[in-house]
């Protein structure tokens, strides 16, 4: 294995993972950090946590514990892949857990970068814009878990971590990887690099070439593949027929538009917070109802910011999100042993459920079905499976996944 990712959720991994088996790397997703050495052909490796949203300690024991595991396996270079959205909150996670990575890899300059174009992330002057909005003007200040209330990457990165910010911004990034790598910081720092282009991102990954440690979103691992030697490929995949489900726990703008659209043509059934806390759904009479359908149905939590807020503020935030997402890892689980074959999800944290449920331990890596979400084959169950982020998608997303699934 040559280069190793940490992700810190379920999505972002699967995001990733594509970005690199795009780039040519043979690439493995896996959940959880393994407890067996890696394939020997495996190339690059993706550990999957759910480490976005739990105590900073938490999240910095599990990510050293992947390191570890990844360094031990050959990895040069470290990825930790976080949103592109910089989703976290005061205390971290992203801070402290950068900063340990750094510690333990010995690496005193941390390129930091969540910028993925194609999906309209653009970083400049410091500041993150989703298309034509800041990042907290775009939807994401209302997330039910991160809410990001400021678009300057400097002083949410600076409120999580005790290390000095510094900034590359876009005049030196035009000038290529060698004006990035000449503007680097000699002390220790996490840079902030402005990026807006695909090709900003293959300057930073040039600049990078011999760093332990990158912070990015899967932007920043377009260049990488390149520096190993690898060339671009589509990845392989077998088609999958048989039922489907859809299964959401976003309440991501992009996420409530796909549920919206998908739920006018196929059977849809909605869990709301009240269902899951006075405990009236019942997991197998719905495991039944979703695979006695003969089009996949949606079975869905998402809802609008109001209504999230009011739930969150009847049952707490944490608790309620525990409780809908452990809904969701027992619903996975009665579907997989009734024979589910392909399974459409929406939501990082949701995905980081619904995989628990699943009960596998790496997911092989396929063709895209949009920006920064490939088809995935579960190890166990040989089913297939899309992770998708809140946010990205098109509005038809759910349809067109199972469709492509089962195609050649
Ligand atoms: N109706 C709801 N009210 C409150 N919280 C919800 C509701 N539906 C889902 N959630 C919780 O909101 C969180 C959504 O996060 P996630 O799955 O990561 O979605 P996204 O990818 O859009 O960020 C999850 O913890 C989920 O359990
Ligand atoms: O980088 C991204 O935007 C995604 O890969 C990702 O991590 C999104 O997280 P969720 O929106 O919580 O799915």
């Amino acid at each position: 294995m040559k280069l190793g990712v940490i992700a810190d959720d379920f999505t972002g991994a699967s995001d990733i993972a594509l970005t690199l088996a795009e780039g040519g790397m043979s690439c493995v997703q896996y959940v959880g950090t393994p407890s067996t050495p890696a394939q020997p052909d495996v190339e690059a490796g993706v550990v999957s946590l759910k480490s976005r949203t739990v105590s900073a300690g938490d999240a910095v024991a599990q990510s050293l514990a992947a390191c570890d595991w990844l360094t031990a396996q050959g990895c040069s270079q470290i990825v930790f892949k976080v949103c592109s959205t910089f989703d976290s909150t005061a205390q971290g996670n992203i801070g402290p857990v950068a900063e340990a990575l750094a510690d333990h890899l010995g690496e005193a300059q941390v390129i930091v970068c969540p910028a993925f174009p194609e999906s309209g992330r653009s970083v400049y002057q410091g500041h993150l814009f989703v298309g034509d909005k800041l990042l907290n003007a775009s939807g994401m200040q209302d997330h039910p878990l991160t809410p990001m209330t400021d678009a300057d990457l400097r002083t949410v990165l600076a409120a999580q971590t005790a290390w000095p910010i510094s900034h590359i911004a876009t005049d030196i990034v035009f000038s290529g990887g060698d004006a990035i790598a000449a503007a680097m910081p000699r002390t220790p720092a996490m840079i902030i690099v402005d990026a807006i282009r695909d090709d900003d991102l293959r300057a930073i990954a040039q600049a990078a070439r011999s760093r332990k440690l990158l912070v990015g979103g899967s932007g920043i691992a377009i260049g990488l593949p390149a520096n190993f030697g690898a060339v671009p490929a589509t990845p392989d995949w077998q088609p999958t027929t048989g039922a489907g489900v859809v299964l959401s726990g976003s309440c991501s703008t992009a996420t409530r538009g796909q549920v919206a659209a998908y739920a006018k043509v196929a059977p849809s059934l909605e869990i709301t917070p009240e269902d899951i806390m006075a405990g009236r759904i019942n997991v197998d009479e719905t495991a039944d109802w979703a695979l006695a359908k003969d089009t996949a149905p949606l079975i869905y939590s998402s809802a609008d910011p109001a209504s999230v807020k009011a739930a969150q503020q009847k049952y707490g935030r944490d608790r309620l999100a525990h409780a809908i997402e452990g809904f969701f890892t027992d619903l996975t689980r009665a579907l997989a042993v009734r024979g589910l074959a392909r399974l459409v999800v929406a939501g990082g944290e949701t995905s980081g459920a619904v995989v628990a449920g699943l009960g596998c331990s790496a997911f092989s890596v396929g063709p895209r079905l949009a920006a920064g979400v490939p088809m995935l084959k579960a190890d166990n169950h040989q089913m297939a499976v899309a992770l998708k982020s809140g946010n990205f998608g098109a509005a038809d997303f759910f349809a067109h996944a199972l469709l492509r699934m089962s195609e050649l």
